[in-house]
């Protein structure tokens, strides 16, 4: 079996872009220069059509790039500039070929159109108002926006402690459901169960992980109950950062930046409760982010401060966390994505 992963991140210290490594007999390989970009912080991936639609950085402009990746060098297809920060997220809907980015700074989400020969043209904006308690919380600061598995999209504003629902149709982002959190929560990202209209919220202020019912009908997230992701004597500064479910549904991880770990839970059958079973070392500083890889035999976690990456062996059984290798080199990382 050989993996290939793909490492975004800052290019503010030491990084130059993208990054490729290769995953075969319990090892990652040295990763290596794959796309040369400013602050490729977060990237999503089309297999089929093998592009890669990222965030980029080029002087005081911030926004997003379509590159086609089918050969071994990859091609730019087209920029969308715009001045100001770059956005934070970008995910692929394969659906509607589209791509939808969530901008932190600016407090907003936009979506692009996909053409045929990849490129991505800008077609809506939805911007967000207001703020919450926390110093970081001084404006709205949209960190994600996704779809639902009902093809609607959710975005995550860490400023405003909202998770908004929307409804996005001929060009227009059209809002259905509001779900408001606890002041100083901060909202950063959601993953959905496999199998279930459940949700797993993770709050980077307050280090917490919420599970939240999904009504497909209205749009609403309702909270059933909330865990924190660090120890409670743990009283150093923590973001929390990313958060993956297995594809059975049985477990969720989430990363600590600060703590520098990730928290295990197994989920019950229905998804609706968890339980923390393992917290481990992401042997590095700033764990803000980490993958399955398509086996979900792997997870790997990239440490943005101390720029190296750590291999978990993960039980697919007992969702377990098993360190199997550290220190791989890798500069200023953000975003892990296995194609
Ligand atoms: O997770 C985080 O992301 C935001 C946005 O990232 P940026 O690269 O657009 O600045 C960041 O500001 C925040 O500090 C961090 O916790």
């Amino acid at each position: 079996m050989t993996e290939k992963v793909l490492l975004g991140g800052y290019t503010r210290r030491i990084s130059q872009g993208i990054y490729q490594a290769t995953l075969q007999d319990n090892t990652l390989s040295t990763p290596e220069l794959f796309l040369q970009i400013g602050n490729p912080t977060y990237f999503a991936i089309d297999a089929k059509h093998q592009r890669l639609y990222t965030i980029l950085t080029e002087n005081d402009l911030g926004g997003v790039a379509a590159f086609d990746i089918s050969q071994t060098t990859p091609q730019l297809i087209n920029k969308v500039l715009a001045p100001g920060s770059a956005p934070a997220y970008i995910a692929y809907d394969q659906q509607r070929q589209m791509v939808f980015d969530a901008n932190y700074h600016k407090g907003q989400a936009n979506a692009y159109r996909i053409s045929a020969a990849g490129q991505l043209a800008l077609v809506a904006t939805v911007s967000h108002q207001g703020k919450g308690p926390r110093p970081e919380q001084e404006s709205a600061h949209i960190h994600y926006t996704d779809l639902t598995p009902d093809q609607r999209l959710v975005t995550c504003d860490l400023g405003t402690d909202q998770v908004t629902t929307y409804d996005f149709d001929q060009d227009h982002f059209k809002e259905v459901a509001v779900l408001q959190l606890d002041p100083g929560y901060g909202p950063r990202h959601l993953v959905f169960n496999p199998n279930k209209s459940v949700a797993y919220l993770l709050g980077e202020l307050s280090s917490q992980v919420t599970v939240l019912d999904y009504n497909a009908t209205t749009g609403n997230f309702t909270p059933v109950q909330t865990e924190s992701l660090i120890p409670d004597n743990f009283t150093a500064h923590n973001g929390s950062a990313a958060i993956h479910i297995s594809a059975d549904g049985q477990f969720l991880y989430a990363s600590n930046r600060g703590h520098n770990s990730i928290a295990v839970f197994t989920l019950t059958a229905d998804g609706r409760r968890i339980d923390l079973i393992q917290r481990v070392s992401t042997e590095g500083d700033f764990p803000r982010d980490f993958n399955l890889d398509p086996s979900e035999k792997f997870i790997l976690a990239s440490n943005q401060n101390s720029d190296n990456l750590t291999l978990y062996k993960r039980d697919t059984e007992s969702g377990f966390l098993t360190l199997l290798q550290q220190d791989i080199v890798s500069p200023e990382p953000t975003c892990v994505k296995f194609w």
